[in-house]
Order: C-alpha cells, then structure tokens, then sequence
C-alpha cells in the first residue's frame, strides 16, 4: 500500500478485516510477520511507537485515547516527546484548525464531548509535526457539525501537501468525498485498489460490503 503527500488514502472494508491492526503495525504498535514500513523511501525496521513517532508517523486511534486527567494542554504537550527542544510549543496553526481547543485549553480531557477529544487527538497528533497521519474511524460517535468540522481540517492538511494522510473509515460518504486513492481489505489483506479518477462510488460500495 502506498499514500501519498497531500492526499487523503482510504482503508476500507467491513468489520473485523484488519483495518485498525494495520494502522498499529504501521505506527510500531502491533508486531507483523512480513512486509517494510517505509517512509520517504527509508525503511523502518520494527520500529517502537516512539521510534515511528520520531520517523513522522503519528497515529490517531480509535476510541481518541485522549488521557482524560491531564488538561487540553497538557495532552497537546504529549506530543513534544518526538521533537527536539527547541520545536516544544504548539504551533498556532493548532488553534486555527481547532478553535474550541484554544477556548478550552485548561480544562480535562475527559470533560470535553467526544467530538472534541477527537479534535483534541487529531491536534495532539499533528504536534509531532508527521509526513504520514494515521486516522482511525474519526468520526465514529461524533455529531453531524463536528464531522463537517474534521472533514475541513483533513482537507486543509491535503492541500499543504507535505503529509500522507491514512483514513480508515466506515462512514462511507467521508471516505469517499475526501479520498484520493482507495484500499479494501478483507481478512488481513488489501483485495481492492482503485483512484479515484476511475472508480464509481458504486464500485467501491460493492467491494466494502463483500
Ligand atoms: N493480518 C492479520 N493476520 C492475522 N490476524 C489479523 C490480521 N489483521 C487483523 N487480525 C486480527 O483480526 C481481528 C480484527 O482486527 P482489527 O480490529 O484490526 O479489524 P478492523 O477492520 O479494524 O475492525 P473494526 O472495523 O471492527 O474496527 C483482531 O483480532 C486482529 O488481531
């Protein structure tokens, strides 16, 4: 599977096919028997998550995984552990792209809603400043306004062009506006793969429902 800079690709297929495995195998949290991780062009050999964190990966799980005690601050500072020194502040960008976390920055992740911890888990994974960003099932639970809200985040991030953008979604009209290129997967594999320019949302509704 390839993604490339400044687009969106989407991982697809129904439940239970591998989809968030992958997500962690790529991100160095989940063993693999065979295949490379490479990032521009340079293998990872079985990297740690903090070893893939520092390679440019940075992974949003499902669920948020937002540490529920800390404040929206310090859950953004999380994602200094990868950077040197010197790149220890959130970049105002961060704010642009998700205003309510500016609006709530001292209060606990675990009293914001979920669509806001799923703001705040996007926000603390671009700190790391990645090439690749791995999404899994971000709009899972999240109301309607908020995933128009994310939606136009991931679009903005599409258009600076420098970050690979991994989308496992089952909500199948996100994926299919917002994807460029298209895997589905089914029992632990890739079956299907098309771009955008020749596939019909049709076609791709047939294969993720096999
Ligand atoms: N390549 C693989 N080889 C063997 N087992 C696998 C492989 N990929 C996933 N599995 C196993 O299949 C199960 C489901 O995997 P996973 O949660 O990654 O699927 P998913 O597509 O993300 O599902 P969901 O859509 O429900 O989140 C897990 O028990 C996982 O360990």
């Amino acid at each position: 599977m390839t993604a490339k800079a400044g687009e969106v690709t989407a991982v697809m297929g129904t439940n239970g096919v591998g989809k968030t495995s992958l997500l962690r195998a790529i991100s160095g949290r989940h063993p693999y028997a065979g295949g490379t991780v490479m990032v521009g062009g340079t293998a990872l050999d079985h990297p740690s998550p903090f070893g893939a964190a520092r390679a440019g990966i940075a992974y949003v799980p499902q669920g948020r995984e937002v540490f529920p005690m800390m404040t929206v601050a310090e859950n953004l500072e999380t994602g200094f552990a990868c950077l040197p020194k010197d790149q220890h502040h959130v970049p105002d960008q961060i704010f642009d792209l998700f205003p309510v976390l500016h609006d709530m920055i001292d209060r606990r992740g675990g009293d914001l809603s979920g669509g806001q911890q799923q703001q705040l888990a996007i926000a603390r994974a671009l700190i790391t400043k990645p090439r690749v960003l791995l999404l899994d099932e971000p709009t899972e639970g999240i109301q309607p306004n908020i995933i128009q809200q994310i939606g136009k985040v991931i679009r903005i991030l599409c258009e600076q062009g420098d970050m690979a953008i991994v989308l496992v979604e089952q909500f199948f009209d996100f994926a299919f506006d917002l994807g460029s290129d298209f895997y589905v997967m089914s029992r632990g594999e890739v079956v299907f793969n098309k771009r955008e320019d020749v596939l019909t949302r049709e076609e791709l509704y047939a294969q993720v429902l096999v």
